[in-house]
């Protein structure tokens, strides 16, 4: 079966290097990838790549099929790549309506779907519904989240990527927002999502990736992980980015 994402040798990086070196992966709509990694391990870059916000230099990017290696952003989105990046991913000084209102003029240029786009998101996000008329800066960091979450559903993606849902917001916000993208998953969207909160993110995710210097550590799906005690440890453990940085 076609995977509906799959990426193949991706090189890229910024001035002469290349951060991202040789990774691959096929990312299926029934379920949800994380990509993990110590800091600096390229993977906010890769999904970049992904999204092409940084061009890829050497591999390819197909999405149901299609390639969309060299497809600019905009119209990865309209092909049904979805990306919610990690920081300005809503405009602090609209409210919560006009931020909708304005991905849903964008995204449909006009088309009609906006209402029903907007009902679909309420249901999935009760609570952006009543704070219509707050300041999107307001917004407590998980609430921003989810409005950055339903600001890129209004473009009816087929396939999200994340970049740490889960970045700065207290425990029981991550749950939420980790609960959030499963709830959007099993609405048939595929995700991929890079994430540094293992424990939260492995409590939906079906498969993991590590990337480590850029390049795959390790690949496998996140019930063996949990199983595995020693990988779990060596890849995911207490000490994460010391136990990656001495991984074989
Ligand atoms: N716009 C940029 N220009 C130049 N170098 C960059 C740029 N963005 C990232 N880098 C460098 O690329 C490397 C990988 O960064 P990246 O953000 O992809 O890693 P990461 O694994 O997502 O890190 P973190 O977990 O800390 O967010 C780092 O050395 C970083 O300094």
């Amino acid at each position: 079966m076609t995977p509906l994402l799959l990426a193949e040798g991706l090189f890229a990086g910024y001035g002469n290097g290349d951060i991202v070196r040789g990774v691959s992966l096929q990312a299926g709509a029934g379920r949800i990838t994380t990509v993990m990694g110590p800091n600096g391990s390229g993977k906010s870059t890769f999904i970049k790549v992904l999204a092409g916000l940084v061009p890829c230099r050497q591999g390819r990017i197909l999405l149901e099929g299609q390639e969309v290696t060299h497809l600019a952003a905009p119209l990865r989105v309209a092909a049904g790549l979805g990306y919610v990046p990690q920081e300005f991913n809503v405009f602090r000084n609209l409210t919560v309506r006009e931020n909708l209102d304005l991905a849903s003029a964008v995204l449909h240029r006009g088309r009609r779907d906006g209402k029903a786009g907007l009902e679909r998101v309420f249901e999935l996000f009760p609570v952006l519904s009543r704070r219509l008329k707050s300041l999107a800066g307001n917004l407590s960091g998980g609430e921003r989240q989810m409005l950055a979450f339903a600001s890129a559903l209004l473009a009816r993606p087929r396939f999200l990527l994340l970049d740490e849902p889960s970045a700065g917001l207290s425990p029981k916000a991550a749950e939420e927002m980790f609960q959030t993208v499963a709830r959007v998953h099993a609405t048939g969207v595929g995700v991929l999502m890079v994430e540094q909160n293992v424990a939260g993110a492995l409590a939906i995710t079906h498969d993991v990736m590590v990337l480590v210097g850029g390049a795959v550590r390790l690949a496998t799906t996140a019930e063996d992980l949990k199983r595995q005690h020693d990988l779990h440890q060596l890849y995911l453990g207490p000490t994460e980015g010391a136990a990656l940085e001495a991984a074989p």
